[in-house]
């Protein structure tokens, strides 16, 4: 397909959802295939609401979510087919194995065993899980349970990746593990939006940055357009990021 027809990874038109306030507020956004897509913002601007909505764990008030094509409110299904969910409260059975717990989601997906396996382990050691396969999960740490479910989110191949704050509690060994695998990721064509408030992954792994605040998309580009749209080339992403987070506070 001539990529200038190809869909977008994700297509968000008119994004609404409120709680006792609006949380999301009439939002749009559109992630191009194959991107590293990061979403930045203040505590309770409304990232993980419109994520949630996206993978269609929470129905928005208002608005679209297409997924690479596929309308992901009218088709929940298929949109879930192609894509990962990883939360920043991961869920994962305690009383399984890593193994285990993998052979048991690539089941749910209808996976055959035989080739399941072998990229469960794979996946799994890309991980730095190697030491604690046969280990029941519910020994883990939180930086380990973070890791077993984000393998457990790509046993399905999907080809977009969501997570909410993936690297937060994770030492610096385990964050690389998760940053190699996310850019041998979308370096095999699989788009990925990520959530974080550390300002350096973002600067250092994003082709593009979307600033989010009062549910609203307030900025967005590269770093180099986030700069220019700034008006200077030497400032950094954190004091952009403050910049336009105290705008947004005073606009509200
Ligand atoms: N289930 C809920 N019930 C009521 N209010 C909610 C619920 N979920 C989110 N909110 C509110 O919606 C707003 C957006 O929250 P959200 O969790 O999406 O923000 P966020 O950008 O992910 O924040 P953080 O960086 O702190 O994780 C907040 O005001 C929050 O209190």
């Amino acid at each position: 397909m001539n990529p200038a027809e190809q869909p977008s990874a994700l297509q968000v038109r008119g994004l609404t959802k409120r709680f006792d306030r609006p949380a999301v507020d009439a939002l749009d956004l559109t992630v191009r295939p194959g991107e590293f897509y990061a979403l930045l913002g203040p505590n309770g601007a409304g990232k993980t609401t419109t994520l949630r909505m996206v993978a269609g764990l929470l129905r928005p008030d208002a608005g679209s979510v297409s997924v690479l094509g596929i309308d992901a409110l009218a088709d929940p299904i298929a949109a879930k087919q192609i894509t990962a969910w990883v939360s920043d409260e991961p869920m994962i059975y305690d009383k399984l194995t890593p193994l285990e717990y993998l052979a048991f989601v690539a089941g749910l997906w209808g996976i055959d065993p035989k080739i399941s396996e072998s990229s469960a382990h794979d996946l799994l050691v890309s991980l730095g899980l190697e030491p604690h396969l046969h280990e029941r999960c519910e020994g883990f740490s939180k930086g380990m349970r973070q890791k077993v479910a984000l393998a457990g989110a790509l046993v399905h191949e999907p080809r977009l990746i969501i997570l909410d704050e993936p690297l937060t509690g994770l030492d610096a060994l385990s964050a690389r593990h998760v940053k190699g695998l996310l850019g041998d990721r979308v370096r095999s064509g699989c788009t990925v939006i990520m959530t974080t408030h550390i300002l350096e992954v973002a600067e250092r792994m994003a082709d593009r940055i979307g600033v989010i605040a009062s549910g609203r998309l307030v900025a967005e580009g590269t770093l180099a357009e986030l700069r220019q749209q700034n008006g200077r080339n030497d400032t950094s992403l954190e004091d952009m990021f403050i910049a336009l987070v105290e705008v947004e506070a005073a606009a509200a």
